[in-house]
C-alpha cells in the first residue's frame, strides 16, 4: 500500500470576525471555516474537493500550503508541518490558483521560469528536461517570447501550469484550473495533467465547479459543505448518496393520459411522449416489461441522473444523512 503524502486529522480553522454593533460597540464573532476534516491522500492519487461557494475548500488549500495556521487539529504535507516550515514543503509541492497568476505580469513567459528555475533553485538540467516536456505538452513554444499580460487566459493558464511543475513536485494542488478556458484549451489542461499523474505519479488535489473536471481526471472526490467533510468516494456514488432519480422516456403509439405504473411517477407528457421518474437504486427491467406489456410502445430511453442536480441537491438538503461512498479516509473504493 502506498504511502499517506498528505494528512489531516480532525483539522480546524477558525477565523474571528469584528463586527459592528451599534455606534462604538464592536462584537467579535466567529466563521468555522475548516471545522475538523480528516483525510488521507495516497501518493499518486488524484483527488477532487468539491463544494458549494464559502464551504470551505480555498481555506484547507491555504493551510495545505502554509499561507494560513490551523486553529486545531493536525496536517502533514509529505511529512513537513506546512506552516513551520513552508519553505522545505515549497520545494515539494506546486500551486496553481486559475483566478490569478504566479508569472510576472511585464516578462516574457520563458524569463519568468528562468527567475523560478532560480528561485526554487531548481538544477539546470532538471529544468531543462522539465521545461522542454512542458512547452512540447502544452504546447507553449510559440508564447515563451511573449510578455504573460499578451497571454489569453487559456495561454496564461498552461503557461501557470508549467510554472508549478518546473521543480517537480510531489503535490499538484489546483484551484480552478480550467475557469474561464474554451473547450479546446480546457481539454489540453486535463489531458496534460492526466499525463503527469500517470508518468510522474505526481498526487493531484483539484478544485473546480467544473464536474467534468472531477469525472475525467479523479478517481475519487471529497465533497465538503460549511467547513465538513460530507463525502469521500467514488465519483459515481455521488449520485446514489444523494438518493437520485432516473428517468424513463417512453413514446406511446398515441396520445394518452398520464399511464400508471407501480413504482414510477409520470413528471411530463407531451403528446405521445411521457416522462417516468423511479429511484436510481431501482433495475429499470421490471418498469420496461411493465409499460411494454401494458402500453403500445414505439420506443424508450432511459436517462441517468445528472450529477450536478444530484449534488445540488445534497447542498439544498444540508446533507441530513449524507454518508461515506464507501472510500473513507482510510482506504476504500477510491483509494490508492
Ligand atoms: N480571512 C478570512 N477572514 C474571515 N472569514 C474568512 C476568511 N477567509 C475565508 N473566510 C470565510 O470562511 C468560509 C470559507 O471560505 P473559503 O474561501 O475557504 O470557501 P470556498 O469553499 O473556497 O468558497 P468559494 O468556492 O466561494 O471559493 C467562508 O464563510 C468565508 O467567508
Amino acid at each position: 500500500m502506498s504511502e499517506a503524502l498528505i494528512e489531516l486529522d480532525r483539522l480546524e480553522k477558525v477565523f474571528r470576525v469584528r463586527k459592528r454593533a451599534g455606534l462604538l460597540r464592536r462584537e467579535v464573532s466567529e466563521v468555522r471555516a475548516v471545522d475538523g476534516i480528516s483525510f488521507r491522500v495516497r501518493r499518486g492519487e488524484m483527488v477532487g474537493y468539491i463544494g458549494p461557494n464559502g464551504a470551505g475548500k480555498s481555506t484547507t488549500i491555504k493551510m495545505l500550503t502554509g499561507i494560513l495556521t490551523p486553529s486545531g487539529g493536525r496536517l502533514r504535507v509529505a511529512g513537513i508541518d506546512p506552516a513551520r516550515q513552508r519553505t522545505a514543503l515549497a520545494r515539494r509541492i506546486g500551486v496553481v490558483f486559475g483566478q490569478r497568476t504566479t508569472l510576472w505580469w511585464d516578462l516574457p513567459l520563458g524569463d519568468s521560469y528562468q527567475l523560478m528555475r532560480r528561485l526554487y533553485r531548481v538544477e539546470p538540467a532538471r529544468f531543462r528536461a522539465n521545461l522542454e516536456r512542458c512547452v512540447e505538452l502544452l504546447e507553449l513554444g510559440p508564447l515563451l517570447e511573449v510578455p504573460v499580460r499578451q497571454l489569453s487566459l487559456g495561454q496564461r493558464m498552461r503557461g501557470d501550469v508549467a510554472a508549478a511543475l518546473l521543480h517537480d513536485p510531489e503535490v499538484l494542488y489546483l484551484d480552478e484550473p480550467t475557469i474561464g478556458l474554451d473547450v479546446v484549451s480546457r481539454n489540453k489542461v486535463r489531458g496534460f495533467l492526466r499525463d503527469l499523474n500517470r508518468e510522474k505519479g505526481t498526487t493531484v488535489l483539484l478544485t473546480t465547479h467544473d464536474l467534468t473536471d472531477i469525472e475525467q481526471l479523479c478517481s475519487r472526490v471529497m465533497v465538503i459543505d460549511r467547513g465538513r467533510l460530507m463525502y469521500d468516494g467514488a465519483f459515481a456514488g455521488l449520485s446514489e448518496v444523494g438518493e437520485s432519480e432516473r428517468t424513463l422516456i417512453v413514446d406511446l403509439a398515441e396520445e394518452r393520459p398520464a399511464i400508471e405504473v407501480p413504482g414510477a411517477r409520470v413528471v411530463r407528457v407531451a403528446g405521445p411522449r411521457q416522462w417516468l421518474t423511479f429511484p436510481a437504486a431501482r433495475s429499470a427491467a421490471p418498469l420496461v416489461a411493465r409499460v411494454a406489456a401494458e402500453y403500445p410502445l414505439v420506443d424508450l430511453s432511459l436517462r441517468e441522473p445528472d450529477i450536478e442536480e444530484v449534488i445540488a441537491r445534497m447542498y439544498a438538503a444540508g446533507w441530513e444523512g449524507a454518508r461515506s461512498g464507501g472510500a473513507g479516509a482510510d482506504g476504500g473504493s477510491g483509494v490508492g
